[in-house]
């Protein structure tokens, strides 16, 4: 059997024809304004709930995207099976023709109204395409040029479309290999996710190519059944008899099978918790940051951005350095130069007498981590960078460079991709603070073997070893969607705990869940009633402190207090 990575048999001019042909049919003239339909933005929130996984697996691959197209005049885009852009970020001096241009969220790219098209052509036709300037049917979108590959799911089904645009003269061949490959790594965390797989099986024609996104990946049952595979695996599961395989390979060990190698490796079974943040993840930022490179981490507040980097810290070779966290929405705004960059004495009216040396400088050695980054005004985001890129601090009242040796870990519950669009985060600052972007996952979202794992190491936190749910307590708060995450859920967890005594806990133990109706809001309740409750629980949990309420519910302090007023 010969293994070969993707290729395409057919000429994309049969295609293109094929696909013209289907855009004269839909009675469309190339002439016409071609506008997209749009999706107003309660459905375009709608469907982008309804698709969170999806775009959290595009989240995922974006490191791709960053280390192929960054600083390219180009935009990635995720549209849904009917065509509907998801997702739309990259390049901001593009985005106003690509605003005119309907590249954003909401807009629909199907070959029904929009004609020939990447996004629409990849979905009509199931494979890869390029769509280069007067390729487009509509010559209103003559002057863009797309490549963009289909996501499947692990069942073959069509999921949606990666693509990547570009004004048509800068569009590059490597753009169709970044939607590619984003694709591919999206449909093998879906093959791997799959519930009840207990092997992965990999193939590849050799053992380079094991464990590529292009090699293939089929998840099986315990019994050797076939769960799912990816698109390379699915061309050759007609000849290929996973089970019989699954008994003559022996786990972990590189085996040669046709003209290729195979590798076995066992997924933690259903019934066994996995490690709570997946080691592959922490492996990874460990890794970078050993090396310097900056890290930016994305989440939701409570979702353990701050947990995770003092496990980073202590792992990491800058362990017996320090590590200096510094909250950036918490620093007062007069002050903030000042804190982070140190002042020499009588700097400034109310400067401290001695000077100070700055979070910046204490980080000497050790790791510097601002938390909160988005929170940072224009003017020190423009020191920061300095500072990034020449590794010297020149503190207020200073002429003086002072050498620093630091490792910087960012983070964000902020979107800083929309903050750069709108002008609000400087662009240069992200790039050199994304060196390696990890987005934590949202607890509504993580596996029911991931939920039990912290769940279970939660309790055993708060309460000890002995402690126990009864039956059916975790099905109930795996249903919660949990706003604030791991934070709430440790909350929940030690109330629940004390009222058991430390023992069994039964549902009269449980404090009040948070449940949620379709229309995404907290069902029997009003909107005024819920947000009040979250306001609350935040106050409860921030032991009534109104400026850290006010920061983790991301309104103002005045917002916080006028809210209270209210009531
Ligand atoms: N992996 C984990 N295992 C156990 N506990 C965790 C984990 N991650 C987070 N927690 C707990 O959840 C709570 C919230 O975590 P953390 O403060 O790190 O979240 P965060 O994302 O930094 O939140 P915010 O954005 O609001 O500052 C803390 O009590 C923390 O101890």
């Amino acid at each position: 059997m010969t293994m070969q990575y993707l290729t395409f048999n057919e000429q994309p001019t049969a295609l293109l024809t094929r696909s013209w042909q289907r855009s004269q049919g839909f009675g469309l003239q190339p002439h016409f304004q071609a506008d997209p339909d749009c999706l107003s933005p309660a459905d375009l929130r709608q469907q982008q709930q309804r698709h969170r996984h999806l775009l959290s697996l595009v989240q995922k691959a974006m490191p791709l995207f960053e280390q192929w197209q960054q600083g390219r005049d180009c935009r990635l885009l995720f549209a849904d099976a009917d065509g509907t852009i998801l997702l739309s970020t990259g390049d901001s001096r593009f985005s106003t023709r690509a605003r005119r241009l309907a590249l954003a969220t909401g807009a629909r790219w199907h070959e029904q109204t929009m004609g020939t098209n990447a996004i629409g052509t990849a979905l009509s036709e199931q494979q890869e395409v390029s769509i280069l300037g007067e390729q487009h049917y509509m010559q209103a979108n003559h002057s863009i040029s797309c490549s963009a590959s289909p996501v499947f799911s692990p069942t073959g089904e069509l999921l949606g479309v990666i693509d990547i645009s570009s004004e048509a003269g800068k569009h590059s061949g490597d753009m169709l290999m970044t939607a590619r490959l984003m694709a591919l790594t999206m449909e093998n965390a879906l093959v791997s996710e799959q519930q009840d797989a207990c092997w992965l099986l990999n193939l590849a024609n050799d053992a380079a190519g094991l464990q590529q996104p292009w090699s293939a990946l089929i998840a099986l049952r315990e019994d050797g059944r076939l769960l799912g595979a990816n698109r390379r695996a699915r061309q050759w599961l007609p000849r290929l008899d996973p089970a019989a395989l699954l008994s003559q390979l022996r786990q972990g060990e590189l085996t040669p099978w046709g003209d290729g190698m195979a590798l076995l490796s066992r997924r933690s079974s259903p019934g066994r918790p996995r490690p709570v943040t997946p080691p592959s993840a922490d492996h990874a930022a460990l890794k970078l940051l050993n090396h310097g490179v900056p890290l930016l981490l994305q989440g939701e507040t409570g979702t353990g951005k701050d947990h995770l980097v003092r496990r980073l810290h202590q792992q990491s070779q800058r362990a017996k350095g320090p590590l200096i966290a510094v909250n950036c929405g918490a620093l007062p705004t007069d002050l903030i130069e000042a804190e982070l960059f140190g002042h020499t004495a009588g700097a400034f009216t109310g400067s401290h007498k001695e000077g100070r040396p700055g979070y910046i400088r204490a980080a000497h050695q050790g790791i510097l981590f601002l938390d909160e980054i988005g929170e940072l005004p224009l003017p020190a985001q423009t020191r920061l960078l300095r500072v990034l890129q020449e590794k010297t601090v020149v503190p207020l009242g200073c002429h003086q460079p002072v050498p620093v040796d630091f490792c910087v870990i960012a983070a964000s519950h902020k979107n800083l991709e929309v903050m750069v669009a709108d002008g609000s985060f400087r662009e240069d600052l992200y790039f050199r603070l994304n060196g390696y972007k990890h987005t934590l996952t949202p607890l509504r979202e993580y596996t029911r073997a991931d939920f039990e794992a912290l769940t279970a190491q939660l309790l055993r936190e708060l309460h000890g070893p002995d402690i126990r749910l009864a039956e059916g307590i975790m099905d109930k708060l795996h249903a919660c969607p949990w706003p604030g995450n791991i934070r709430q859920l440790r909350q929940v967890l030690e109330v629940a705990g004390i009222l058991a005594d430390g023992r069994q806990i039964e549902t009269h133990h449980l404090p009040e869940l948070p449940v949620v109706n379709v229309t995404g809001q907290t069902a029997g309740q009003d909107l005024k009633t819920t947000t009040e409750q979250r306001i609350q629980q935040v106050l409860k949990a921030c032991n009534g402190n109104i400026s850290e309420a006010a920061r983790q519910l991301n309104i103002s302090r005045t917002t916080l207090y006028a809210r209270l007023k209210k009531r």
